[in-house]
């Protein structure tokens, strides 16, 4: 409500005379001029301070951004104290005694995953993540793939059945000559020519778990924790006798040692023996089965391929013209195919394509026969689909070039 004259706390009597009212009214100008200078002061000191917290407030929420974008390492909360937080790095095991803002004390207790920073100061709770097992590592109980579903591999087929299929269906064979079956296979070989199907097949024939995780993943996005996820690797393994496990890209943990000391090798390097060591308890491991898989077989580390480890070494090759026959076999079963389609021609005319390359071939031949409104696919939309396909590729590779 505003006040009336009559409200306000008149600075006259009012008996006073006009002139008297007057100059006491002045008087109360000037008064109140000098209150609202000394407000209008106060004032912009306050903004002044408030800018001054604004701009901390800015520097902090950049600095915050900045820690959370840089790696951070994961660690595992030991103790809370008055004086700080007792943190366990994974990875190198080391403790530490670290500090944690009064918000983020909230959220941890003992037990809780946490990621740190260089310093090690806590930035996150890393409880509330889905967990990391499940991201890094795909569990298959009874992977969909069976040997009729490879084409062109026999050799290595029937290599990988003796060495993975043999001792889990029948190890009572390996016990009664006296040895110990081979531990590990490595399949080596180009991009999509099927180890992965291979690995996949003996897991299916044998009722095993199928569990895969691959190299690169290990190294690139679960920094720190390459070596317990290894662990925990053999560990859900175990848990799920009889298993397969399929470490796909091993070169990303089990490359030659480089000369650069950098944190990021150490930390490959700890992964590396967390694997061997994993490894070297085979015989403790019951009916768990390794088979790792390479496009870079040049670069292994050879500690890997000591006897003990991966002890069965088998190329994957590109399939030859009767590999490529069977697969293109394989990838049509349950298309239209013209009377003009052979598989021999296609396997001949289409030299130089891998399983995976054959795989994408059907499909696209397939799309042709679509775009021309047919229901029938003709020895024509596979030459077509191999030359789109085969530029795709070339473009991809000189992108990658230029990139
Ligand atoms: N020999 C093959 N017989 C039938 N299909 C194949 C064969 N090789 C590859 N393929 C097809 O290509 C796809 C990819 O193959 P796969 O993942 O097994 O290759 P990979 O050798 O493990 O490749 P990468 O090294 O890139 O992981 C398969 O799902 C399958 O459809």
């Amino acid at each position: 409500m505003t006040d009336t004259v009559d409200d306000v706390d008149q600075p006259y009597d009012t008996d006073a005379s006009q002139q008297e009212k007057i100059e006491s009214l002045e008087e109360r100008i000037d008064i109140l001029d000098g209150q609202n200078e000394e407000m209008r002061d106060k004032l912009l000191d306050a903004n002044a301070e408030n800018n001054k917290y604004k701009q901390k407030l800015e520097r902090l929420t950049h600095e915050n951004k900045k820690l959370k974008q840089s790696p951070l390492f994961v660690a595992t909360v030991q103790e809370m104290t008055d004086d700080g937080v007792i943190i366990k790095q994974h990875g190198n095991n080391q403790e530490a005694v670290t500090e944690v803002t009064p918000e983020t004390r909230e959220e941890i207790e003992p037990g809780s995953r946490v990621a740190v920073n260089n310093s090690l100061s806590v930035v996150t709770d890393l409880s509330d993540e889905t967990d990391v097992r499940a991201r890094v590592m795909e569990v298959e109980e009874s992977p969909g793939v069976n040997y009729e579903d490879i084409g062109g591999l026999e050799e290595q087929m029937n290599e990988v059945r003796e060495t993975v299929e043999l001792p889990l269906e029948s190890p009572e064979m390996f016990t009664d000559v006296g040895i110990e079956p081979p531990s590990g296979v490595l399949l080596h070989g180009p991009p999509g020519t099927g180890k992965t199907m291979l690995a996949k097949a003996v897991a299916n024939q044998t009722d095993a778990t199928f569990i895969k995780m691959a190299g690169s993943e290990l190294v690139h996005k679960f920094i720190g924790e390459g070596a317990k996820l290894v662990r925990d690797l053999f560990e859900v393994a175990r848990e799920h006798e009889p298993a397969v496990i399929f470490i796909d890209e091993i070169d990303a943990i089990a490359s030659k040692r480089t000369d650069s000391k950098t944190s990021g090798d150490a930390e490959v390097q700890r992964t590396m023996m967390q694997l061997l060591s994993e490894m070297d308890g085979f015989e403790e491991r019951g009916e768990v089965r390794i088979i790792a898989a390479t496009n870079r077989f040049d670069m292994l580390d050879r500690a890997i391929l000591r006897p003990g480890r991966f002890d069965r070494l088998i190329e994957v090759p590109k399939p030859n013209a009767e590999g490529r026959e069977k697969i293109f076999e394989i990838h049509t079963r349950g298309m239209n195919l013209a009377d003009d389609v052979t598989f021999e021609e296609l396997a001949t005319d289409i030299a130089e394509a891998s399983g995976a390359d054959i795989k994408a071939i059907c499909t696209e031949a397939g799309m042709f026969a679509i775009r021309d409104d047919r229901t029938e696919v003709r020895m024509e939309d596979f030459h077509e689909a191999w030359t789109k396909i085969d530029t795709d590729e070339v473009d991809a590779d000189v992108s990658k070039t230029f990139a």
